[in-house]
């Protein structure tokens, strides 16, 4: 017998939309782009040929439209991988629950979901202003401790060694995805590739000292000295690690793509930070619409 998912489980609107997002199952695109800052939305959906739909509630303001006939949905997810939490089991029950029935559908459906970034950089050799594709998102939030989340053999390799390089900081349970493959030779194709962590935080999670001390010496060291094969760690932000992990989970194809504003080791921001995401928007909307 097919479970029955409760009110309080999954909360539907009066109107019959979900929760937080506000949307109903046929507002969303199967070709989702994900945006932190609620305002880079419309930087988005600018390039659209059509926009159909226009929705928000709280941080969470959604665009769907079509460019070259593909359809595409841009979403803004607010800063944090406790909003990840949100948005991805919302973005899922919208294709893969049954609203009227609250049950699974019988049929699932794989989004592809790209989210559009801004990002620092840890490695002196990558420059301001760069493109970057997260082969990994690595995670130093506590996300991941609530689900059940399967891991490969690459992971596997990846996270071990990285537990060892962090022993001796005590109180932080990193997990780690892969990038979809193929998001990744697709629309991460011409883009630099590396780790990415993401913090449970702007500041003292990533290394950044202001007034209060930080508890981990030497924070950005440690990470940027890290190497596994010939993967290093390349950047920090603060959703990577909580879209793939929870994407994998739901069986949705997830791709990361970082516009680099901060050299975190030659103490620089970028003069220009929004050309670097209009160039990212656009790099990312050329590869959608070039996709099948
Ligand atoms: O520019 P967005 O997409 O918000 O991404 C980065 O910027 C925010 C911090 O300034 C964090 O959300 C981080 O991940
Ligand atoms: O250094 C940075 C820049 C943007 N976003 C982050 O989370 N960190």
């Amino acid at each position: 017998m097919e479970t029955k998912i409760s009110e309080a489980d999954l909360i539907i609107n009066q109107d019959g939309s979900i929760y937080h997002l506000n949307l109903f199952p046929e507002d969303l695109a199967s070709t989702v782009i994900t945006v932190g800052d609620p305002d880079r939305v419309s930087e988005v959906s600018k390039y659209f040929d059509s926009i159909e739909l226009k929705k928000g509630k709280r941080e969470f303001i959604t665009h769907t439209g079509y460019l070259d006939k593909k359809r595409i949905t841009v979403i803004s997810t607010g800063i944090g991988t406790d909003n990840i939490d949100i948005v991805f089991n919302e973005l899922d029950a919208l294709v893969n629950i049954d609203f009227e029935k609250r049950v699974v559908k019988k049929e699932l459906t794989s989004l592809d979901i790209i989210r559009i970034g801004t990002s620092g950089t840890i490695q002196p050799d990558i420059p301001m202003d760069t493109i970057l594709a997260s082969t990994f998102g690595l995670g130093l939030d506590s996300l991941m401790q609530y689900y059940i989340h399967e891991l490969s053999g690459d992971e596997h390799g990846i996270l071990d060694a990285f537990k060892s390089h962090f022993s001796h900081i005590k109180g932080i349970t990193p997990y780690l995805t892969a990038a979809s493959n193929i998001l990744l030779n697709t629309i991460g194709s011409d883009m630099e590739h590396g780790i990415t962590i993401t913090a449970p935080g702007f500041y003292a999670p990533q290394g950044r000292q202001v007034r209060a001390k930080n508890a981990i010496p030497d924070f950005i060291n440690l990470l940027n000295n890290f190497q596994h094969s010939n993967n290093r760690i390349t950047n920090l932000e603060m959703e990577t690690a909580g879209i793939y992990a929870l994407a994998k989970t739901l069986g949705h194809k997830a791709l990361s793509v970082n516009a680099i504003l901060a050299n975190r080791v030659n103490f620089e921001f970028s003069k220009n930070p929004g050309a670097v995401v209009d160039r990212a928007i656009k790099m990312v909307l050329e590869k959608i619409i070039k996709q099948k």
